[in-house]
């Protein structure tokens, strides 16, 4: 796991202008017997499809120069998820629909906008001994986290809800092929 604190300066207006071009998706899921609202809005973008904004393409080929030597591959797609307030959240899971479940990956998020906290756990294994405490990163605007190795199946994160965030964020999810 790397923090890397203000990667991205400035672009004080991206989370904004993000929020109003991109078609932000509202997914429903089913919950036992029910279909619930996912609590924040989404939109993914498959390899080679165009990008909202020159800054996303622009980091998507800077992360693949600076760690695709480390990752043996260049980031491919771009996720992104957009908490409109302290109510939206994104519950404990690994990214590990596809090829995260068995091999080493590498997952860099950045965040734009108000300041939410990311929560990192070891996953339990059966039998295993109880929970050990969760490591906790703060990312305000600009910064950057990136998750490698095999931490996708190893460990799991979360954003909780927070009562003090009053304002909305956007994570940016870079992945190579394969790893969702
Ligand atoms: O918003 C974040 O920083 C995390 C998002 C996330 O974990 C995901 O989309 O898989
Ligand atoms: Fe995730």
């Amino acid at each position: 796991m790397e923090l890397h604190p203000n990667w991205l300066r400035g672009a004080e207006a991206l989370p904004d202008r993000l929020a109003q071009s991109v078609d932000w998706r509202a997914e429903r899921r089913a919950m036992y017997d029910r279909v619930v609202d996912v609590p924040r809005l989404v939109r993914f973008y498959g390899e080679g499809e165009p990008l909202p904004h020159p800054l996303i393409t622009q980091g998507l080929s800077l992360l693949s120069d600076h760690f695709g030597a480390e990752l043996g591959e260049p980031f491919r797609t771009v996720g992104m998820c957009r908490y409109r307030d302290g109510s939206d959240s994104v519950a404990w899971h690994g990214d590990d629909i596809g090829r995260g479940r068995t091999e080493d990956t590498m997952v860099a998020i950045l965040s734009l906008g108000t300041e939410r906290t990311l929560l990192l756990r070891p996953r339990r294994r059966p039998g295993g001994a109880g929970r050990s405490a969760s490591l906790r990163f703060p990312l305000g605007h600009g910064d950057l986290i990136v998750m490698g190795g095999s931490c996708q199946r190893s460990w799991e994160h979360c954003i909780p809800k927070s009562a003090r965030a009053r304002g909305p964020r956007i994570s940016v999810q870079f992945r190579p092929r394969g790893v969702r």
